[in-house]
C-alpha cells in the first residue's frame, strides 16, 4: 500500500492456478459466501471484453495479453480492496495488491478430462497438464508473494471446494478482525 493511499477495509484475494483447477467456480462461491463484497473479476474474461490484448493465437487459441493495459485497468480496484481476482498466473500483479493469494492445485488426471471437456486443442491441454504437475504456478506465486500469503488448496470435488471457501470465509473475518473493521459496514 502507498502511503497516500487510504487503508483497506475489504481485501483484495488472488485466486490463481492452471486452467481447469476451479478457480472460477470458487471464486463465484466466495463471492456469495464471503462477510464483505467482494468483486470477481476473472481476468481472462476481461482481457477479452476490453480488448486489453496484443493478439489471438489461433494454434494454442489464446490471447496474447498486454499486461501494462491490464494492470492499469486493475489498479484502482484492486489497490482500494474488496476484489477477487481470478488468473491462470499471478506473478505480474503487485505484491502490494495482494492480501491472500490461493493457489488451487488438481489431480493431473481430473484436469485433462476437465481441459477435454472444455474443448481445449491436445497440445493446449497436454501443456496445462504438464504445468500443473511441475507446479508452476505454485512455483510463480511462492515467488512472487510473502509465503505467509500463499495458500495451497487441493479442488477436487465439491467438499474441496466447500471447504476451501468456508476456509478463506474464516480468512476475511480474520483480516478484519485484525484491523478492527468487522464491524464498520454493519
Ligand atoms: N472442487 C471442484 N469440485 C467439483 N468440480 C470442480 C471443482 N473445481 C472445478 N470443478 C469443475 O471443473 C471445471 C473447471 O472449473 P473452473 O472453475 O472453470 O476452472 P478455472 O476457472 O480454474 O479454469 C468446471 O466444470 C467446474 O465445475
Amino acid at each position: 500500500m502507498s502511503l497516500d493511499s487510504p487503508p483497506k477495509s475489504s481485501p483484495t484475494i488472488i485466486i490463481t492456478g492452471t486452467p481447469g483447477v476451479g478457480k472460477s467456480t470458487h471464486a463465484q462461491l466466495l463471492a456469495q459466501e464471503s462477510p464483505v463484497p467482494l468483486k470477481h473479476i476473472n481476468v481472462g474474461e476481461w482481457v477479452k471484453e476490453k480488448g486489453l490484448y496484443e493478439t489471438f493465437d489461433q494454434d494454442w487459441q489464446s490471447y496474447e495479453v498486454d499486461e501494462d493495459k491490464l494492470l492499469d485497468e486493475l489498479e484502482p480496484l484492486a489497490s482500494a480492496g474488496g476484489v477477487i481476482l481470478d488468473w491462470h498466473t499471478c506473478e505480474i500483479f503487485p505484491e502490494r495488491w495482494a492480501d491472500l493469494v490461493v493457489v488451487l492445485r488438481c489431480d493431473h488426471t481430473k484436469l485433462w478430462e476437465r481441459l477435454e471437456n472444455r474443448g481445449y486443442p491436445l497440445k493446449k491441454i497436454q501443456e496445462n497438464n504438464e504445468a500443473e504437475i511441475m507446479q508452476v504456478v505454485l512455483e510463480e506465486a511462492r515467488s512472487s508473494y510473502e509465503s505467509e500469503i500463499v495458500v495451497e488448496l487441493q479442488s477436487e470435488g465439491t467438499e474441496d471446494l466447500e471447504s476451501n471457501v468456508a476456509r478463506i470465509v474464516q480468512w476475511i473475518e480474520a483480516w478484519r478482525k485484525d484491523r478492527d473493521v468487522a464491524d464498520e459496514d454493519g
